[in-house]
This record gives C-alpha cells, structure tokens and sequence, in this order.
C-alpha cells in the first residue's frame, strides 16, 4: 500500500465533493484520475486531481458525473476512504439545499455548523468489526475551515444575495422531497437549511480525521413556503446553474488560503480521544481496513 495517508498536513491534498450540478472542476490545471478500489467497493466515481500552486484538489462528484447515484446509494464509506488514501485532509462539499426559513432565501449560501438526522438507510461509521471508536461530533463541521468558508465567501458573494455563517442542517433521506408536515416540524425545530447527503460525510470524516465543511447553495424554499413554489429538480437545478461561477470562485480563494496556511483543527485528531478498542485486540482483517486512518497511533 502507498504511504499517502500518512502524509504531514504541510503535504496533503484538499478534497471537493462536489454535490448536484458540481460534476468537475475543469477550469483549473487538470493532472491525472485515479480509479482508487477500497474496502468498501467502488467509490462515485474516479477522483479527478487538480493543480493550483503547491496544492493538489481531489475532486469527487457524489452523485457519480452522470448524477446516477441516488442519496441512499452514495458510496459514502468508499468516497471518504479513497480521499483518505490519497492523503486528502481537508473536504469542502459544495451541496444543493432547501431554505426552512424566510430570511434564507433562494442564491443565498450557508455555511452551517449543525445537523439534525433523519437519515435511515445509511452507514453510520467505521468503527465496527472488533475496532470501537466514539468520536465527538458536537461541532460536526470544521470550525476553522467553515470560518475560512465563510470569511472568503461573504467578500465573493455577488450584491443582494447573503452568505449566512452557521445554521443547521436537516439532513433526510430522500430521494423524494419533504411532505409539507415534515417541512413544518423542522422548521418548528428551528433548523435552516434541508438536504439529503451532508451529514453522512461529515459522520464518516470526523471518524477519518478530515476536517470537512459544507458550502450550501440555497435552491429552494422546499415546499413549507406560502408564495412560493414548491421545490422540484428543475428549480433546483436553475437556481445552481447560476450560483456554480460563485461556489468555484469561493472554493479556489480558500484553496489558495489552506495552500498557505495548512489550517489545522481538531478533527485532524478525532481518533487521539475516540479509539477505545486496544489494536492488538483488533482482528487483522479490521486493522487492514483502518490502518489509513489508525497507523498514526
Ligand atoms: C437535485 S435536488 C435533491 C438533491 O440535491 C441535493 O444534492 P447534494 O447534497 O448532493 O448537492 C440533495 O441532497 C439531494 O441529493
Ligand atoms: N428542498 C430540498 N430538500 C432536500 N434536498 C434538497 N436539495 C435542494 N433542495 C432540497
């Protein structure tokens, strides 16, 4: 196996997963794909590297580039461990979602800084099979990276749209939308923002020490609002296509940013305080499967 993983953050790579109508990053020096198999199959897609300065972008789009992977079939284990592999220790996740509340409107941008789970259907860690870990996930996001996030994006964000710094994030499971009732409850649990793919890959990177935060690209009022329309792909789509030039803009000034700075944080440690299982009580089959993320210990 390549050493990548073990790369110092003065080394590593900064991860995009790029989320509906965010299928490449074509517009910057293009190196090489890597079709990388993990232990948990296939991920989305080959991960696309990029060139910008001394630092390299892995680009991976979740939904596969021909968004044939549904939220449920996203291959979240594989993608997070093949970036992992690859030395990726930082994820910007550039996500389309729905507004649960007046003041975020439609082309604005979050950056939040919670989640609430309604997902069923999805893999909760990879920490099972004889290896145990609890990481802490009362800051699920990247405090440091999400405050970059935010500081370049409010100085790119075109006039009379709004870059909103923190808010929480429903995440459900889809693929279908909301019913209006459920609309209504979260909204009345005070969460701002709806989406069907971040909190999964925010679970899986805090357990694969990669500090990950999310760029929201407001689409929709979902379908709770009493004017306007209820969301549907098309609007979905629309409302991205202008706001791409934004999010490319935004994800390039904080790439050159973590170029200079290699921000460190604490989820680049997640595991010093999670891992409670002894390794040599960890079955060697499991050990393999982790030793990308465990062989720092
Ligand atoms: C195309 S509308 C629903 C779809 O959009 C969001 O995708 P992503 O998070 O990958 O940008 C939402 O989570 C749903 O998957
Ligand atoms: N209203 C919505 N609900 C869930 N995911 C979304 N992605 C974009 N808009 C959404």
């Amino acid at each position: 196996m390549n050493k990548e993983h073990l790369l110092p953050i003065e080394k590593s790579r900064l991860g995009v997963i790029g989320g509906s109508g965010f299928y490449s990053m074509d517009q910057i020096e293009y190196l090489r794909e890597l079709e990388i198999n993990t232990p948990y199959g296939k991920p989305s897609d080959s991960i696309k590297v990029y060139n910008l300065g001394n630092l390299e972008i892995a680009f991976i789009p979740r939904h596969g580039r021909k968004h044939s992977l549904n939220p449920s079939e996203i291959p979240y284990k594989a993608n997070i461990w093949a970036l992992r592999s690859i030395g990726v220790r930082w994820i910007i996740a550039p996500s389309a979602v729905g507004s649960l509340q007046e003041q975020i409107r439609p082309l604005d941008i979050v950056v939040p800084d919670q989640f609430i789970d309604r997902t069923k259907n999805r893999p909760a860690t990879f920490f099972n099979e004889g290896a145990v870990a609890h990481v802490t996930m009362g800051d699920p996001f990247c405090t440091n990276l999400s405050r970059i996030l935010s500081e370049i994006g409010e100085k790119n964000i075109p006039g009379g749209r709004q870059l909103h710094r923190g808010g929480t994030y429903l995440a459900m499971e889809g693929p279908a939308f909301s019913t209006r009732a459920e609309s209504n409850l979260y909204r009345s649990w005070g969460c701002s923002i709806i989406g069907m793919t971040n909190h999964t890959e925010a679970r899986l990177a805090k357990e694969a020490e990669i500090a990950y935060s999310s760029l929201s690209m407001v689409t929709d009022y979902d379908c709770w609002h009493q004017t306007h329309q209820e969301v549907s792909v098309e609007m979905v789509l629309d409302n991205l296509r202008s706001n791409t030039e934004v999010a490319n803009k935004i994800i390039f000034e904080v790439a050159k940013l973590i170029e200079k700075e290699r921000p460190k944080s604490k989820s680049h440690f997640s595991l010093k305080d999670g891992l409670i299982t002894q390794k040599e009580n960890i079955p060697s089959s499991t050990i393999e499967k982790l030793r990308i993320f465990t062989d720092s210990y």
